[in-house]
This record gives structure tokens, C-alpha cells and sequence, in this order.
């Protein structure tokens, strides 16, 4: 389990650009949860992300997973066990490597390795397998630069990077939004297949209000640095698409807005 206990953050604090966002913010993710979060722009889920992958430290409050406090752990350290997708393709892998050296750095993470070396036939069959399993034919493809592949491509093959090495949390940071809405739903389909085959416990950021009906096993919409919704199970199966989109009225009535 991974925790947000008592959260505090202002930016900018004590200038004419202050914002306020979280007071005592709270968030336990469980392991088996499977979290889609929705939100208005500006209410803090990027924000949430970046607390808890260690890229931004918390003014007061802790992170805790498993019981230990690891609030001040740095981020490098929490990459061994908190893996991220982003919502670019470009940023999950490294263009001038290829397919098989991109796969090849994620399976060595956290190991002594080089590159030099070479890769042996056995783990090469495995890579392959892999991606075959992307239905991508990018097993065909090991030795091309990942810089030529497509967004979809790229995306998919940054979830199969992301989830080589066990890992604790996937945090998916609106990782189909670059994509075409057909590209998107593979991409959603891999996701889920992987989260289930894996067991990950994941936490995904998204605009697409139909992926986190979706998918997932619990939903939460963010407001203002607040967790205005968080259903979870059979509440989450019975939510109705106009709660949320009332919700979302609500919200934007507060700036003037109607929906
Ligand atoms: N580094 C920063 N400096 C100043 N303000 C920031 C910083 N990062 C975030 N904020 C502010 O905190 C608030 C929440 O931002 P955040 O990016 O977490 O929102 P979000 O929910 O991810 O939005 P979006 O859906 O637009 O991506 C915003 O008002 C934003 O301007």
C-alpha cells in the first residue's frame, strides 16, 4: 500500500502568485486497486503524481509505503519500485536506441550493465515473445530505432518497458492522450491486460471519462486539490456518466461556466 497521509502544498508561498493546493491532502492506494482519476485542469493530479514519484517534496505530511516513510527518499530511488508512463510517446524510451537495446536497458534497471556485453539468445527469444504479445509486429522489427515507431507504437512499447521489472505502482500520466481514439483503445486494452496478468497497482490520470468508467476498480475526481469523488467496486460499476458530468457542471458553475 502506498499512502498520502496529510498532504500540504503551496506554491509560490508568500508571493502574489501563491496557490494553495493541498490542505491535508489524504490518499491510501491499495494494492490491489486499479485507480482512474479525473479532474478538472489546475486540481491537482499532476501535482499528486509528481508527490508521490518523489520530483516534487511536500511542504508537510508524509509518503508512506508499506509502512515505511519514504517522504524523503529521492526520485531515482522510488523509480526502482514506482514506474510512469507520460502522456508524450516520446518520453517513455530512448529514440537513438533500438527496440531491443530500449527493452534490453529496462529488463537491467537497477542492475550493473553494459550495453557491450551483448544480449543472449535465451533473453532475446524472450524480448521477442514479448512483443509479440503487443501485436505490433515489432518483434520483426527489434533492431529499428524506437525514434522511428509511431506514438501508438512507442506507448505500447513504453508499458512493456514500464512493467518488465516487478514494480509497486504504475502511474499512468494520461497516457493515451496524444493518441487516435482507435490507437487510444488498443493502448487502454494493453493497459488493462497487463494490469491484471501483472497484478499492478496502478494509478491512471485522464481526461477520457469513458476509460475511467471504463476501467479500473475505483474512480476519483479531483477539485481543487480534493478527492470530490472516490468510488470504488460495485458504487464505482453503478456511477452513471451524467453524475460525473453534473459534477464537472458544478465545478465550472463555481468559475461562471455552464457546461
Ligand atoms: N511548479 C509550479 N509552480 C507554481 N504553480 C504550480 C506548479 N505546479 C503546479 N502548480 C499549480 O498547481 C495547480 C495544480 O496543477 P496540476 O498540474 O497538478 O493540475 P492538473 O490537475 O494536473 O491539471 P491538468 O489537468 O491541466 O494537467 C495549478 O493551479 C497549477 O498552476
Amino acid at each position: 500500500m502506498i499512502e498520502l497521509s496529510h498532504i500540504y502544498k503551496t506554491f509560490e508561498p508568500g508571493t502574489v502568485n501563491e496557490s494553495i493546493l493541498f490542505t491535508d491532502f489524504n490518499l491510501s492506494i491499495h494494492d490491489d486497486d486499479f485507480i482512474a482519476v479525473i479532474g478538472s485542469n489546475g486540481s491537482g493530479k499532476t501535482t499528486m503524481l509528481n508527490l508521490l514519484c518523489g520530483s516534487l517534496a511536500p511542504d508537510k505530511g508524509q509518503i508512506i509505503k508499506d509502512g515505511q516513510d519514504i517522504t524523503k527518499m529521492k526520485e531515482y530511488r522510488r523509480s526502482e519500485f514506482i514506474s510512469r508512463v507520460y502522456q508524450d510517446p516520446s518520453k517513455g524510451s530512448c529514440p537513438s536506441f533500438s527496440i531491443l537495446e530500449n527493452i534490453a536497458l529496462a529488463d537491467n534497471k537497477g542492475k550493473p550493465y553494459n550495453l557491450g556485453l551483448g544480449i543472449k539468445k535465451d533473453r532475446l527469444d524472450y524480448y521477442r515473445t514479448l512483443l509479440e504479445t503487443l501485436k505490433l509486429g515489432l518483434e520483426n522489427r527489434i533492431h529499428d530505432k524506437v525514434g522511428s515507431l509511431s506514438g501508438g507504437q512507442r506507448q505500447a512499447l513504453a508499458m512493456l518497458t514500464s512493467t518488465l521489472t516487478p514494480t509497486s505502482l504504475m502511474i499512468l500520466d494520461e497516457h493515451t492522450a496524444a493518441l487516435d481514439p482507435k490507437t487510444a483503445d488498443n493502448i487502454m486494452e494493453l493497459t488493462d491486460r497487463l494490469v491484471h496478468e501483472k497484478k499492478l497497482t496502478t494509478l491512471m490520470v485522464t481526461h477520457n471519462l469513458k476509460f475511467a468508467l471504463q476501467y479500473g476498480n475505483r474512480l476519483i475526481m479531483m477539485h481543487q486539490g480534493k478527492a470530490i469523488i472516490d468510488v470504488s467496486g460495485e458504487e464505482k460499476k453503478d456511477l452513471p456518466l451524467s453524475e460525473i458530468l453534473n459534477k464537472f457542471n458544478e465545478i465550472s458553475l463555481e468559475y461562471g461556466n455552464s457546461l
